[in-house]
């Protein structure tokens, strides 16, 4: 780690997914962390520009080598899929760099849970010590973390919807409807996610367990809700983009008046979550850090509705992923997302 005054040198290992690539360049035109290494496999050799011309980072891609890369960087970035991530994340953390870890490899803390939905974990040691990266619930815990767990995008969203409901006890049973862009698939293409398949089209997926719902289920237990959880996304045909529309059956009745205080209450001093009056769209948050989410007491059900959007490239993966960088670094937390 250097001097406080010099920008804080970042690697970003996976920078040519869709993740790994927009992180390269908000660190590129942060005023406080510069990019010290971009790393990748099939793309190693070119430059990063050449692969996203639209992201305008002229930095060389290499391929990954822990020794050299890890020597001499403040921290890193690795944006692997799930089980490709903990081996290298293992190798850093052993060289003592501070790691945000894309993937859901340190995101679940009970070993048996992250096994039975994801792969055997080649790192279960490193746990303990990982942070949920989601700064509205866990900012103090992530100011000089070591290991960050950035959270899964449909979680990041769904969490901030139902937040403030699940800390009030509110939360008696949720059906939580989400609708998404292909881009949260990366950059593979799939049949799944093909144009032709996609295009003028919308389908739910994961109807039978989709692997963010022990996400959401921990962390909604954590803030006292441990209420059955519905949980089913939609794939959309949009590029980015991400919505969430959580229906709340209340454990007690509440009033327009309650929910707007619960959300004045939790949001009103975040400088990334925006409660507004009017239904929030996809395009509102493109491209951006902010959740912005409105919340109603439906007087003919008694149920909350809160329904939240997100950027799932940016809020829900790669400027989340600056948002921590910035608080476990010691940096001003917006610096470099507005
Ligand atoms: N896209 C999204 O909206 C979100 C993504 N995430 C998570 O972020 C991570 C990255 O996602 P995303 O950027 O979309 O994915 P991409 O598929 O676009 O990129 C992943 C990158 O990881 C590299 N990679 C894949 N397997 C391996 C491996 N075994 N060893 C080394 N490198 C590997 C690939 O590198 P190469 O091309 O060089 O072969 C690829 O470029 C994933 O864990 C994903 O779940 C989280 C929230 C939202
Ligand atoms: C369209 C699409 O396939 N979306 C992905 C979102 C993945 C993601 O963003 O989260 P992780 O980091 O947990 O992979 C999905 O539903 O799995």
């Amino acid at each position: 780690m250097r001097s406080s005054g010099t920008p804080k040198r970042i690697l970003v290992a996976g920078a040519a997914g869709f993740g790994g690539a927009i992180t390269c360049a908000l660190v590129h035109r942060h005023p406080g962390l510069e990019l010290a290494a971009a790393t990748a496999r099939s793309d190693a050799g070119a430059r990063l520009d050449e692969v996203y011309p639209h992201h305008r980072v002229p930095v060389v891609l290499e391929e990954l080598d822990l020794d050299r890369h890890a020597d001499g960087i403040d921290a890193a970035v690795v944006a692997y899929p799930h089980g490709a991530s903990a081996p290298v994340v293992a190798g850093l953390r052993e060289r003592g760099v501070p790691v945000v870890d894309f993937s859901a490899d340190f995101r679940l803390r009970d070993l048996q849970t992250y096994e039975r939905w994801y792969v055997p974990h080649v790192a279960p040691q490193l746990l303990e010590e990982a942070v949920y990266g989601l700064p509205e619930l866990y900012r103090d815990e992530l100011r000089g973390a070591g290991l960050i767990a950035n959270p899964g995008c449909f979680p990041t969203a769904a969490l901030l919807a139902l937040a403030p409901v699940a800390r009030a006890g509110l939360v008696a049973d949720v059906v939580i409807d989400a609708k998404t862009g292909v881009s949260g698939a990366g950059r593979g293409a799939s049949w799944r996610t093909h144009f032709s398949r996609v295009d003028e089209n919308v389908d739910a997926y994961g109807i039978d367990g989709h692997r963010h719902l022990p996400e959401i289920q921990q962390e909604l237990g954590v803030l006292g809700a441990t209420a059955p959880v519905t949980f089913i996304p939609h794939l959309l045909p949009l590029d980015q983009g991400e919505l969430v529309s959580c229906y709340v059956t209340t454990s007690r009745p509440v009033t327009q008046a309650d929910v707007d205080e619960l959300f004045a209450t939790a949001y009103d001093a975040e400088p990334f979550v925006e409660v507004v009056a009017t239904s929030p769209g996809v395009r509102d948050v493109r491209d951006t850090n902010y959740a912005r989410l409105t919340a109603r007491a439906d007087e003919r059900t008694g149920k909350v509705l809160v329904f939240c959007a997100i950027d799932n490239v940016y809020k829900g993966a790669a400027s989340q992923a600056v948002q921590n960088l910035n608080l476990a670094l010691g940096l001003p937390e917006t610096a470099g997302l507005r």
